[in-house]
């Protein structure tokens, strides 16, 4: 079997047409344009890539973006303040702080301060609560991708078994409780897991985020399975030349794409889908702040 190969770049970029005419629109009959505020804290090169691209997607889409660059030493107080600053400013809808964070900055402090509403991240813990108990939320962007993109491949998800491996606040767990939302069976499985493999052969739907380089083989895919690579993982590549590194991701691809029924890449796959569901959430909170209708197709 040689599996269909789920196209992130494409779905992603089909997402922002979406949101550029839903923005259009919302200017043209409301007068509205939505606004998101990114905040960096430091120099880390692959987070200076990601506020990048979203400061360049999100003007691209007719929306306003804020870009906020902090000095590494910045005290956590006066990123807190920034944060209030930001909530009470009209022109800002979403607000994202890109992580990770220095080491003197406590992340969960800083979370929970962005008013749950501008919480485009859904990452603050009443959001978190309040997609756990199946109410309208926001919903973190990475999961809502995969989730985006497993409804356009599947159509209905109920009934599935779904098997999440990995249990991150940001990934493993929204994205569990998002699958149980759509009524698939659902397993967590991690580190400690018994019989991972067997648990793994298990799934209709498989979502691979344990951070660990190529560690799901063709040999742990259900023949048809449909899986889901979120890791994002540079490794020496030195047939490349020395020091060269290339990007994989959870899932060994080769293997695993001989077995599967549909497969993201990596690059190519998840990835993309994370800013453009940034974006999407962006929309909604301009929408439900307004009393507006929510955008269809672009929220969970
Ligand atoms: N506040 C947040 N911080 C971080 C998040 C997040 O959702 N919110 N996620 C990641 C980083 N991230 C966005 O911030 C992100 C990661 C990867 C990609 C992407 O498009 N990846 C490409 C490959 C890029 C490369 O060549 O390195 C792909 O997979 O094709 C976009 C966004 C951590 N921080």
């Amino acid at each position: 079997m040689t599996a269909t190969i789920i196209d992130g770049k494409a779905f992603a970029a089909d997402v922002r047409a979406r949101v550029t005419q839903k923005v259009a629109a919302l200017k043209e009959d409301h007068g509205l344009v939505p606004g998101l505020a990114v905040v960096l804290v430091g120099e880390d090169p692959a987070s200076q890539v990601y506020v990048r691209n979203k400061g360049k997607q999100t003007v691209e889409c007719g929306m306003n973006s804020f870009e906020h660059k902090l000095d590494v030493e910045t005290p956590e107080a006066d990123l807190l303040a920034l944060i209030d600053k930001l909530n009470a400013d009209e022109a800002v809808h979403g607000i994202l702080v890109q992580l990770p964070l220095p080491k003197h900055i406590d992340e969960a402090k800083v979370i929970n301060a962005i008013t749950p509403a501008k919480d485009v991240d859904g990452f603050h813990i009443s959001n978190v609560g309040l997609l756990a108990t199946g109410q309208k939320s926001m919903v973190p962007c990475t999961p809502l991708g995969c989730l985006m993109m497993l409804r356009d491949h599947h159509g209905s998800l109920s009934g599935l078994n779904a098997v999440v491996v990995g249990r991150s606040n940001i990934v493993g767990k929204p994205m569990a409780q998002l699958l149980l939302k759509d009524s698939c069976t659902v397993t967590i499985a991690h580190s400690r897991t018994k019989d991972l493999a067997e648990v793994c052969r298990g799934a209709d739907i498989l979502v691979a985020a344990v951070g660990r380089p190529e560690m799901i083989t063709g040999d742990m895919v259900k023949p048809g399975a449909t899986v889901i690579d979120v890791g994002i993982n540079r490794i020496p590549a030195p047939e490349k030349g020395e020091g060269k590194s290339r990007l994989v991701g959870d899932v060994d691809f080769a293997s695993a794409s001989a077995v599967a029924g549909a497969i993201t890449p990596v690059p190519g796959g998840v990835g993309p889908m994370t800013i453009a569901c940034l974006l999407a959430n962006t929309l909604t909170a301009c929408c439900r702040k307004h009393g507006l209708p929510e955008p269809e197709g672009l929220t969970a």
